[in-house]
């Protein structure tokens, strides 16, 4: 049994938080406000993120920081991304040496185009990280539903230790060595999602989303291996695995907001209505930016780009994407991935 904090207590960060005490461990659950905390305690449920599933016995609530960080052997982060850099600062002056943290966010930081896992070795450069990712919504986690995820570290042994503490029968977890690879993947599949919401929001076809799906895991993968990750990782539970429950879940943020979008909402609107984080919007700008600076071709990206940011209307963004210059399904690029 070990004694685990989990930071962020929206509906991942409490789904995580359920299972994990589920699976035996003392849980602590940070909330960023002092109120939401005290109604997790009062009620023992999360009625925002998280109706009707509560809390077992094993968690208990806090809004301290520092009674997270001090008596953890794993702490796990699950703040929105924008959050993440700002909330390992304040937790740095209480990690111990090889203290591991378990980041479960899925984004880049805006500006730095930095992953997730990087932000906190900066912020905190004694700690060891590890990521988990892969498909897996907290409203069924939270209800046991059968999921499998991976946990991702450049030390293996580390990355078994990880497995052991979230692994149950309902929870099953692989391990993998490609960091870069699992958090892209994570990442940015919350950009195709949205635009997989779009297009069911302007009521096109299951061909169209199919066609979305596979061409944007291309995008994915190329983008990653041309910045170091490995492409099998794209085709596993962090890639496609999630890429497919976000592009067809109704649970998904991201798929929800490009619906209201698709719909003729503003992506501003969309945002507010779905009410809880949409990470795929400003990972589409570091996503782009990132292909830019290096010279990778991301037309899907590029053209979520546009309706997100720069007011064009799907219906143009589609047919520019159909419009494009023919090709070969294969053609490779000098670095053996599919363009
Ligand atoms: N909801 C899901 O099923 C999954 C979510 N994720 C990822 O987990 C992360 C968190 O997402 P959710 O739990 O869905 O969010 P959520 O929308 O359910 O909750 C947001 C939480 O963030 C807190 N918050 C707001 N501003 C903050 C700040 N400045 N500092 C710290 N906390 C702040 C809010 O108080 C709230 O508790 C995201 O990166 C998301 O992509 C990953 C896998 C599954
Ligand atoms: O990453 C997720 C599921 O694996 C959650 O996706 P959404 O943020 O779109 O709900």
């Amino acid at each position: 049994m070990a004694n685990i904090s989990v930071i962020g207590s929206g509906g991942w960060g409490s789904a995580v938080a359920i299972m994990l005490a589920k699976n035996g461990h003392r849980v602590t659950l940070w909330s960023y406000l002092k109120e939401e905390s005290e109604d997790l305690k009062k009620y023992r449920e999360n009625k925002p993120f998280l109706p009707g599933v509560k809390f077992p016995d094993g968690v208990r609530f806090t809004s301290e920081l520092s009674e997270c960080c001090q008596d953890a052997d794993v702490i796990v982060t699950a703040t929105p991304s924008h959050a993440i850099r700002t909330t390992a600062k304040n937790m740095s002056g209480f990690i111990k040496d090889g203290q591991i943290i378990v980041n479960i966010s899925k984004g880049l930081e805006e500006g730095t185009h930095s992953t997730l896992s990087k932000v906190i070795k900066e912020e905190i450069p004694n700690c060891e990280v590890v990521v988990m990712s892969g498909p897996s919504h907290a409203e069924e986690v939270s209800r046991d539903i059968p999921t499998t995820n991976v946990v991702a570290c450049e030390n293996c042994e580390t990355a078994k230790i990880i497995q052991d503490i979230f692994m149950n029968p309902n929870f099953r977890v692989y391990t993998n060595t490609d960091v870069l690879g699992v958090e892209l993947g994570g990442s940015l599949k919350n950009v195709i999602a949205l635009c997989a919401g779009i297009v069911d929001g302007m009521g096109l076809g299951d061909n169209t989303k199919a066609a979305l799906m596979t061409r944007g895991l291309v995008e994915m993968s190329r983008l990653g291996v041309a910045l170091g990750a490995k492409h099998e990782t794209f085709n596993g539970l962090s890639g496609v695995g999630d890429l497919i429950v976000t592009c067809t879940s109704m649970h998904s943020r991201n798929r929800r907001a490009g619906i209201l979008i698709g719909q003729g909402k503003t992506p501003e609107q969309a945002r507010d209505e779905v009410k809880m984080v949409v990470e795929g919007i400003k990972t589409c700008r570091a996503a782009k930016e990132l292909a830019d600076s290096a010279g990778v071709e991301m037309p899907i990206v590029n053209e979520a780009y546009k309706v997100l940011f720069e007011g064009m209307a799907p219906g143009m963004a589609l047919k520019n994407l159909m419009g494009r210059d023919k090709k070969h399904e294969t053609e490779m690029d000098f670095l053996g991935t599919v363009k």
